[in-house]
């Protein structure tokens, strides 16, 4: 049996630029993406293995974060600053990794009626954003 370190390769530095840096604009300017095309970069590994959850879990991320951005502007609590968000990484169970410091932000909600501004399920008709809007709101 082989095992693909993906974790180690995405943090190789013959690869990556500062690999133990957050720095998520890295990926701005780049042909590098998540689709198992660039060996660099796996996370829903490639080939005949990969990740057949890979749309599902891109649209789920993407409709959380963008009604979430859409809906509400974030503050960082107690006048803690950008610099002092700690993006450490703890090894979390069944091999996934989460964030050490859980982050911890204030939502302000920016429309007065965000019902009408996204859809109350996600691409495949299953994830319900606007309860999480509205527990926020
Ligand atoms: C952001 C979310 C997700 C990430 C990062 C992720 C990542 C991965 C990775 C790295 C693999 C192993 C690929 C390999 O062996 O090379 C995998 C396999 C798999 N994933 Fe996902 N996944 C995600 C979401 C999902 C979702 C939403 C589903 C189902 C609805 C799913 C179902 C599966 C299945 C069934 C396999 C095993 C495929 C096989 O062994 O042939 N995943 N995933």
């Amino acid at each position: 049996m082989i095992q693909v370190n993906a974790w180690a390769i995405g943090r190789d530095p013959q690869c990556w630029k500062d690999p133990e840096h957050f720095f998520p604009e890295r990926f701005a300017d780049s042909s590098i993406d998540f689709k198992g095309q660039n060996f660099e970069f796996l996370p829903f590994g490639a080939g005949r293995k990969i990740c057949p959850g890979i749309h599902k879990g891109t649209t789920t991320v993407e409709t959380v974060l963008a009604n979430l951005l859409y809906c509400f502007d974030w503050k960082l609590p107690n006048g803690m600053q950008k610099e002092d968000i700690d993006m450490e990484e703890q090894a979390g169970v069944s091999l996934t990794v989460s964030k050490k410091t859980p982050l911890s932000l204030v939502p302000a909600k920016y429309f007065s009626d965000c019902s009408k501004m996204w859809p109350s399920t996600n691409a495949m008709g299953n994830f319900n954003t606007r309860s999480l809007v509205e527990m926020l709101s």
